[in-house]
């Protein structure tokens, strides 16, 4: 299992915005975080990447637990932000080598894997434009392959096309459940049914609670994954 979430609770002060949630998220899998607005999955992502601290519960990430050691549970994870964080005024082969400094990548083998990376999310011819004149898709997967540099297992996403239109947000869809093929573990939360394939797991995440796991195909059991979730959050797609 390459991450394991153990009976997590979060309050911020007197809101509980998770109660209790396990689930384990299988190497070489695209798990979908799938919840309406204010469902706790901000939240969770702020759990696993540290920007919040566990009040109770377990993460683990390659089995390395994120409490005890957080450095080492980190650089098992590559993460996209809902919000982009690059600079717009480097190009792209530039915003990489920065996070690959980040890293303590340089020289030959930052080079190399900057390469592979941008080759893995077909950028490699476009890696000396600036950020800032392309689209919302390039951006995107920029940030992807940022988030890949350093190989990690895990590959976590929240919300992560925010903003795109509807071309550019299937092929990041697309291109990330591919990636899966290479065994990354892959953690995509949207409130969006249609970012879903029938194969991928999927974990329903309402008012903090965990309400159903399994996989998708199953979950809906001939119904459209839009009516499905209707029925089990009361809220639209
Ligand atoms: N800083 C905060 N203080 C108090 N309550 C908060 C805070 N941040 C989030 N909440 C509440 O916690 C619950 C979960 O919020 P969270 O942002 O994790 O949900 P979400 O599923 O990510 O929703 P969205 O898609 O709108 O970001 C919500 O009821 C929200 O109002």
């Amino acid at each position: 299992m390459t991450l394991r979430v153990s009976n997590l609770s979060f309050n911020y002060q007197a809101k509980q915005a998770l109660k209790d949630v396990s689930f384990d998220a299988e190497k070489g899998r695209f798990t979908a975080l799938l919840g309406p607005n204010g469902a706790g999955k901000s939240t969770l992502f702020g759990l696993l990447t540290r920007l919040l601290t566990v009040n109770n519960g377990v993460i683990e990430v390659a089995g390395i637990d994120l409490r005890q050691h957080p450095l080492a549970a980190l650089a098992k994870m590559g993460i996209v932000f809902q919000q982009p964080t690059l600079d717009l005024d480097l190009s792209v082969q530039q915003n990489l080598r920065y996070f690959a400094a980040l890293h303590g990548l340089s020289g030959k083998s930052a080079e190399m894997r900057i390469e592979a990376s941008l080759d893995r999310l077909g950028m490699r011819e476009r890696a000396k434009e600036k950020l800032r004149k392309m689209n919302g898709g390039h951006r995107r997967r920029t940030e992807l392959a940022r988030a890949l540099l350093h190989e990690p297992s895990v590959l976590l996403l929240d919300e992560p096309t925010v903003g795109l239109d509807a071309s550019s947000r299937t092929a990041i869809t697309d291109h990330v459940h591919q990636l899966t093929a290479d065994g990354l573990t892959v953690l995509w939360s949207t409130h969006l049914t249609d970012e879903v394939h029938p194969d991928d797991a999927l974990i329903l995440l309402h008012q903090g609670v965990l309400k159903e796991a399994g996989t998708a195909k199953d979950l809906q059991n001939g119904q459209s994954l839009q009516d499905w979730f209707l029925s089990k959050t009361g809220a639209e797609a």
